[in-house]
């Protein structure tokens, strides 16, 4: 955010929910992080494909952080909230209060989480429907979408779940609601994950097809009858409860919220690369796709004019930036996979010894074995004869087959530490060149894209970084603020507040690339 005239001391607060955390960080107006806070957040596996949270626990972890960056700063200089979070379906009754999403009927366990594939049956059946509405979800839609869903709970969970329930919100409309008591809904949600259209609205027909007729007979006041662009101001902003409960005050203006990938999107794809050389210096920000890489990787390629990539989600307009078109490939699991992978092998156990005797994570750990394996040539000639197949969770992009396993070819009796660097070496470079499979797929359909901008947790592994450039041939830039999630959401909050007209004049020379 370049502020210009802008007094220095107004600041902004960002709220990123992960997967796996909570995150909050405090910024000012030039974009500068000034203060980071994350705090862990549940997850229950309660049997294979199913995965769930509680909205409960994660906006009790939203408090922590919240209270912990604002420590010692005068509360009324902070002059906005924006959320992001993960795109999980939170189900709650009339009254607000969390419905289960589970035959357990625990009721704390309300959120269905975005990688859970319990509903196979239910896409499959809206899938063969053919409606044009999937034409903007890739020509297919995804078991991680909220339809099919929704269409498992009215299936499976009918009196414990679908009759009782009130209120169906993407987590970050949830956290807004929560923040606001406003039950507005974020365009960026409802377009990606609803078929909701910006120029359209919600389409009768096809809820009607797929037997969920329901939200029609009742205007979709269960899912969503307001909508607002993200950034958009929210009611009078923050509850006297809500500001109670997040340590702020009552008042200040929260933002219609964003999806946590089109956060970082937003946060990193508008960066100012003047002066580094860069390819996509004078050329349009068509020309950058950013990757944000976290538990999965979702790769955000923006236009002036649909494009219609098979496989790859949308075209959505005015999704992440306004007035644009995306289109979001993705790999449903990326750092999971390298998680999984590395903690399943025999030797993490001794992997995790000696990275802690060094006070080293296990991926830094891993990194520089296998700079002292790697002899006298490069480190990925290190996995000429053990390959990766990534699809552990199914393809998302651009293949769009859920029903894809993965597989590892290459495998030897011997299970040591050389052999675990070697495999996540493998791993690591089986998602990059996932990665140029969907550029490949995004350029054929008519996109033009010369440089990558990569954000996440993943960001911050070197070697994720290099084998992404070397695999796609493409410059990879990296944002000054490593937190670029967490930017892209105090962007939300700084527009809400009236501070900057819209979410790109928020982008400026102080987010460029690290040097
Ligand atoms: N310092 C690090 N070095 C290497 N990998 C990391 C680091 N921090 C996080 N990761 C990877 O990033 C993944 C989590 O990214 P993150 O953006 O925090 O996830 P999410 O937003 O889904 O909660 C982990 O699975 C891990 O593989
Ligand atoms: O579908 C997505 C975005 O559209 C994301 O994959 C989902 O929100 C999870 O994000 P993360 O990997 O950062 O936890």
């Amino acid at each position: 955010m370049s502020g210009g005239e802008q007094k220095p001391e107004r600041y902004y607060v960002g709220v990123d929910v992960g997967t796996g955390s909570v995150r909050a960080a405090l910024v000012d107006q030039s974009g500068v992080l000034l203060a980071f806070a994350d705090q862990p957040i549940k997850k229950w596996e309660p049997q294979f494909n199913h995965h769930e949270q509680s909205s409960e626990d994660i906006w009790a972890a939203c408090c922590v952080v919240t209270k912990k960056v604002v420590q010692g700063i005068d509360l009324n200089q902070i002059r906005g909230l924006g959320f992001d979070a993960t795109c999980s379906l939170v189900v709650l009754d009339k009254q607000f209060r969390p419905l289960p999403v589970n035959h357990e009927e625990d009721s704390h366990r309300n959120v269905i989480m975005w990688l859970d594939h319990r509903a196979v049956s239910q896409v499959n059946r809206i899938n063969e429907t053919k409606h044009s509405v999937l034409q903007y979800v890739g020509g297919v839609m995804s078991v991680e979408m909220q339809a099919p869903k929704l269409l498992w709970l009215k299936e499976n969970l009918r009196e414990t779940c679908w009759d009782k329930a009130g209120h169906f919100f993407d987590l970050p409309d949830f956290l807004s609601w929560k923040a606001t008591g406003v039950t507005a809904r974020s365009l960026c949600s409802l377009v990606c994950k609803w078929t909701y259209s910006a120029e359209r609205g919600w389409d009768d027909s096809f809820w009607k097809m797929i037997g969920l007729e329901d939200f029609v007979a009742d205007n979709y006041s269960k899912i969503g009858n307001q909508v607002l662009p993200p950034g958009a101001s929210l009611g009078n902003g923050l509850t006297p409860e809500a500001a109670r409960d997040l340590g702020l005050l009552p008042g200040i203006a929260v933002a219609a919220s964003l999806i946590d990938a089109h956060a970082g999107g937003l946060g990193v794809i508008g960066a100012d690369v003047k002066g580094h050389g860069l390819v996509c210096e004078g050329q349009p920000v068509t020309s950058r796709l950013a990757v944000i890489c976290g538990t999965s990787s979702c790769h955000m390629g923006i236009s002036k004019d649909p494009i219609f990539v098979p496989g790859v989600w949308g075209p959505y307009f005015s999704a992440m930036v306004p007035g644009f078109w995306l289109n979001e490939g993705g790999q449903s699991v990326t750092g999971k996979l390298i998680d999984h992978m590395v903690e399943g092998h025999a030797a993490f156990p001794e992997l995790q010894v000696k990275a802690t005797a060094r006070c080293q994570s296990v991926y830094a750990y891993l990194n520089s074995h296998l700079d002292l394996i790697k002899k006298a040539q490069p480190v990925g000639f290190l996995t000429v004869d053990l390959h990766v197949w990534p699809d552990f969770h199914g393809n998302r992009s651009p293949l769009a087959d859920l029903t894809l396993k993965g597989m590892v070819t290459g495998l030897k009796l011997s299970q040591d530490l050389d052999d675990l660097a070697i495999l996540y070496l493998a791993t690591v470079q089986a998602i990059a060149l996932g990665t140029r499979f969907i550029i490949e797929a995004m350029e054929a359909a008519g996109h033009s894209i010369s440089t990558l901008f990569l954000c996440g947790g993943l960001s911050k592994n070197p070697l994720f970084v290099q084998m992404h450039a070397d695999i796609t041939g493409m410059p990879v830039v990296l944002s000054q603020e490593v937190e670029s999630v967490l930017v892209g959401a105090a962007i939300l909050g700084a527009c809400a507040s009236g501070d900057f007209a819209s979410v790109q004049v928020c982008w400026g020379e102080s987010r460029g690339p690290r040097q």
